[in-house]
């Protein structure tokens, strides 16, 4: 299989100040994106899980599936998840996108909007073990859908100047396409994934980051 290659950040970055944010429509082939979303959906064992929210467990609006090294856990809102590994068939797609974000990935977050009533909440990943300035690549299969970014403003503090009267911005994730966080994006921007009444297809994330515990 062909893909393009790229070793700088695919575009301009999309943020106008403290962070960075790059987006590839065409990362994949729309043969290639068939191809992961197939094996995707029948190679991880998927999961509805809760998270912990105010005290009181909730169910998480998505199935979740974790791949990366199954001595390393990592877990966000109260849970701890299983670790799945690899699957051969996805080491390619690892290593595509390892080039093209120049950071080595340890784990996989993968995440299966089954409808519209699936989602994400607004939400910053900061986890201490991601380290303070994380490299978070994400890959998109199946129906489009909307993904929203804002300032995030801590709790009685002020937005830094560059950032005040900054709107959300939308972005819709194309089946194929690869979009970068990088930089200062997790500390000062948070995003989120809404539900929509829209009609949609079925949609796959996957979120490659890298843990720093994690053994080589
Ligand atoms: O589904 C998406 O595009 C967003 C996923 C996300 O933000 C995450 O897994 O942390
Ligand atoms: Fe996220």
């Amino acid at each position: 299989m062909q893909s393009t290659l790229f070793s700088s950040p695919a575009g301009p970055n999309l943020l106008p100040a403290h962070g960075e944010m790059y987006y590839q429509e065409d990362f994949l082939s729309a043969q290639e994106a068939h191809h992961y979303q197939a094996l995707l959906e029948s190679e991880l064992r998927w999961v509805q899980e809760p998270i912990i929210l105010f005290g009181k467990p909730v169910m998480q609006p998505r199935l979740t599936a974790l791949l990366g090294d199954p001595r390393v856990p990592y877990g966000y809102s109260g849970i701890q998840m299983e670790v799945q590994n690899w699957p051969k068939g996805l080491l390619p797609l690892l290593r595509l996108v390892e080039e093209a974000a120049g950071e080595q990935f340890t784990h996989c977050l993968c995440n299966w909007y089954r409808d519209g009533a699936d989602s994400m909440g607004w939400h910053r990943d900061n986890e201490k073990i991601l380290g303070p300035r994380p490299t978070i690549a994400s890959l998109s299969f199946g129906g489009t859908r909307d993904f929203q970014v804002r300032p995030y403003r801590p709790k009685g503090k002020d937005l830094p100047a560059a950032l005040v009267g900054e709107k959300k911005r939308v972005l819709p994730l194309a089946a194929g396409s690869l979009l970068l966080m990088q930089g200062d994006m997790q500390q000062f921007w948070e995003h989120q994934l809404p539900k929509t009444k829209k009609p949609v297809q079925a949609r796959i994330n996957l979120t490659f980051r890298r843990l720093f515990t994690a053994k080589p």
